[in-house]
């Protein structure tokens, strides 16, 4: 803080400032933080959706409104003041309007050739193949490289494979978040990631979904090595309900149909909403599907139940709950097991789902539970196994068992 400046005021009156600057500053902290974790929700919907260009769009559409609202503010005060004549305002506003237009322009194609140089060295590779061989065939698989070079699996299956990832966050260099782990999951299956806060379970989903690289190791889909393929494509085929789902200002059915790049009627948005117990709900509010979801609206748990349903719509090859049941209550948390449950045992809907939840009752009856503790894998089996092992999983239920008693 600042020294006391003995000339210009009182000790007291000096201190009684100083207490109000430091409750202002953390005051400032506080909003300051609550804003970045929603962004950073926001940020991590919207790349696991790959909807960037879409919401690219719509921030260049209001930032053009907010430069007109300014330029006929500035402008009309100008003309008020006899500074301006009004064509030459309107000459202003149009050239402003063309000049934004061009910059736009610019910046995106600059950003599709960046792109395209990175991806050039794969389109080369493609175009020495023969016709034929650009449609690879690797097992059973047929492979197509798209434009930006990386591979489309004709069907996804769902298998992942860790081998070996070690992984530290960018800003944190020298805290290894993941040493040497190894994983596999079978294409169906449906796994549960527990261990304590700051284990390293979201770091697992974070990796899946490509947001950040491996330090070392690799990580394969279907045997494919993940950087190699396409990833749009690749996010298209996974549903992710985040931990803390970012719900967009609009209606509740674009909501539910965010991200879904096929073409959509109001039956699938209500099959998608009714498979995750969300329907009724929706239902009962004043404009059902069309209304407008705000801040105050709507609980955690029906916050969830609308994620799930979007993720549910998507028809993904592998759906990802990341403690997607820690801001349920009861009921809910019943309700989406129900949907874990239909899922997992309806052949037309089976698909590979990896959970992190914090409540182990939801995840007692999932096909494997993988117990991770400071970045390793240290027991994997399922509910009974582990329990019968005596280590971290069963200290773990025990301790909720205790804690609900
Ligand atoms: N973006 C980030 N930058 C730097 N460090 C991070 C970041 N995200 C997580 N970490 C750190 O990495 C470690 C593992 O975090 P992670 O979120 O994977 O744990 P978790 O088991 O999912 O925790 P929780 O159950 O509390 O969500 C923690 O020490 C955390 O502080």
């Amino acid at each position: 803080m600042f020294d006391y400046p003995p000339v210009l005021l009182k000790p007291a009156v000096f201190h009684r400032y100083q207490k109000k600057a430091a409750k202002l500053t953390q005051e400032f902290n506080a909003c300051a933080n609550e804003v970045a974790q929603e962004s950073l929700s926001m940020m991590r919907t919207v790349r696991a959706f790959g909807t960037e260009h879409k919401e690219l769009g719509r921030q260049y559409f209001l930032s053009i409104i907010c430069s007109y609202v300014i330029a006929v503010l500035l402008g009309g005060m100008s003309i008020l003041t006899g500074h301006v004549s009004s064509e030459q305002l309107l000459t202003y506003v149009l050239y402003c309007e063309w000049l934004i237009y061009a910059t736009w322009r610019v910046v995106d194609n600059l950003s599709s050739l960046l792109r395209s140089i990175g991806a050039s060295e794969k389109v080369f590779q493609s175009m020495d193949l023969l016709p034929s061989n650009q449609f690879l065939s690797k097992g059973k698989q047929c492979l197509v490289i798209s434009w930006t070079g990386g591979v489309k699996l004709q069907r996804l299956m769902g298998h992942i494979q860790f081998v070996n990832v070690s992984f530290h966050y960018p800003s944190r260099a020298t805290v290894p978040v993941l040493d040497h782990a190894c994983l596999t999951v079978e294409a169906n299956e449906v796994v549960a990631i527990v261990g304590l806060s700051g284990s390293g379970k979201s770091t697992f989903v974070n990796l899946l979904l490509r947001l950040y690289e491996p330090i070392s190791g690799q990580i394969l889909i279907d045997g494919f090595p993940l950087k190699e393929l396409d990833i749009r494509w690749l996010r298209e085929k996974i549903g992710f309900v985040g931990q803390e789902p970012h719900l967009f200002h609009m209606d509740i059915k674009s909501n539910v149909m965010y991200g879904c790049p096929r073409d959509l009627k109001q039956e699938d948005v209500e099959w998608a909403a009714k498979q995750a117990y969300a329907h009724e709900f929706i239902l009962s509010l004043p404009h059902g599907y069309e209304t407008l979801v705000d801040d105050d609206l709507l609980s955690g748990g029906q916050k969830q139940r609308i994620a799930i349903a979007r993720a549910i719509l998507r028809d993904p090859a592998i759906l990802i709950l990341d403690e997607a049941t820690s801001a349920l209550d009861s009921e809910s948390e019943h309700y989406v097991r129900g949907v874990l449950h239909s899922l997992r045992n309806d052949n037309e809907t089976k698909r590979t789902i990896i959970i992190i939840a914090h409540r182990l009752s939801t995840i007692k009856d999932v096909d494997r539970i993988v117990v991770i503790d400071g970045g390793q894998i240290v027991e994997i089996g399922n509910h009974r196994e582990l329990l019968h092992k005596n280590g971290l999983y069963a200290r773990l239920v025990k301790a909720q068992t205790e804690s609900w008693d």
